[in-house]
């Protein structure tokens, strides 16, 4: 970096001072707008992990009519029962992030006679396996639930699992659409 002019050294007796220059303030902030683009362009959010079975708590939630309604209307088509439960890879669980601050479609909280029901945002997305892609998918986030960040779970009109011959481990990338 000291030949590259991007810091000073200047040594001292008990030490040394390092300084930046305003090259190396330049190519920084050139490697700062490369992460951003990186990790911030909605357009590149591509999400990865595995495949796994979760507790069959979102075949339940899905079929409730006062979500399914919702789903029909709002998404265009009615979801097969179910949640297909992705575990997200290190950088994805931190791309996450920045899809939450996209414009999802909400899905409103309701009641029946017993108990209210939580709200939740779908976010319409691409599921790509090595040969094949599924689309419309969409990555739903419920507002209460059990999964941590480390998870999506993504919902469409037809079982994922039988479309593309997915089985638990099986590594996808889930593109969100910007
Ligand atoms: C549309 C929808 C609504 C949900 N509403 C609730 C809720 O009101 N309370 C709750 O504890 N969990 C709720 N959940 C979350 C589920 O309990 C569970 O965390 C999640 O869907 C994972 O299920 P799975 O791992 O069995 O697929 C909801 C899930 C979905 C998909
Ligand atoms: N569109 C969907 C939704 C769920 N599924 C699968 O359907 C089953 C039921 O979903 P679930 O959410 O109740 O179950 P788990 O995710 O808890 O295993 C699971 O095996 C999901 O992976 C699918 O293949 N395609
Ligand atoms: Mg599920």
């Amino acid at each position: 970096m000291e030949e590259a002019d991007y810091i000073d050294r200047d040594v001292v007796s008990d030490g040394q001072w390092v300084v930046i220059t305003d090259d190396g303030e330049r190519v920084l902030q050139r490697e700062y707008e490369d992460y951003r683009r990186i990790f911030e362009d909605p357009a590149a959010l591509a999400l990865s992990g595995h495949i796994t079975s979760g507790m069959g708590e979102g075949r339940h939630y899905i079929s409730l009519p006062g979500y399914n309604r919702q789903f029909a209307e709002r998404l265009g088509y009615e979801p097969f029962p179910g949640t297909l439960n992705v575990e997200l890879d290190e950088p994805s669980r931190r791309a996450r992030s920045a899809m939450e601050s996209l414009d999802g479609v909400d899905i409103d909280a309701w009641e029946d006679d017993d108990r209210t029901y939580g709200s939740a945002t779908c976010y319409p997305a691409a599921l790509e396996t090595g040969d094949d892609t599924y689309e419309p998918v969409h990555i739903i986030v419920p507002d209460r639930t059990h999964h941590d960040e480390t998870k999506v779970e993504l919902i469409a009109a037809d079982r994922l699992r039988d479309e593309l011959g997915l089985s638990d481990g099986d590594e996808v990338t889930v593109r969100v659409a910007q």
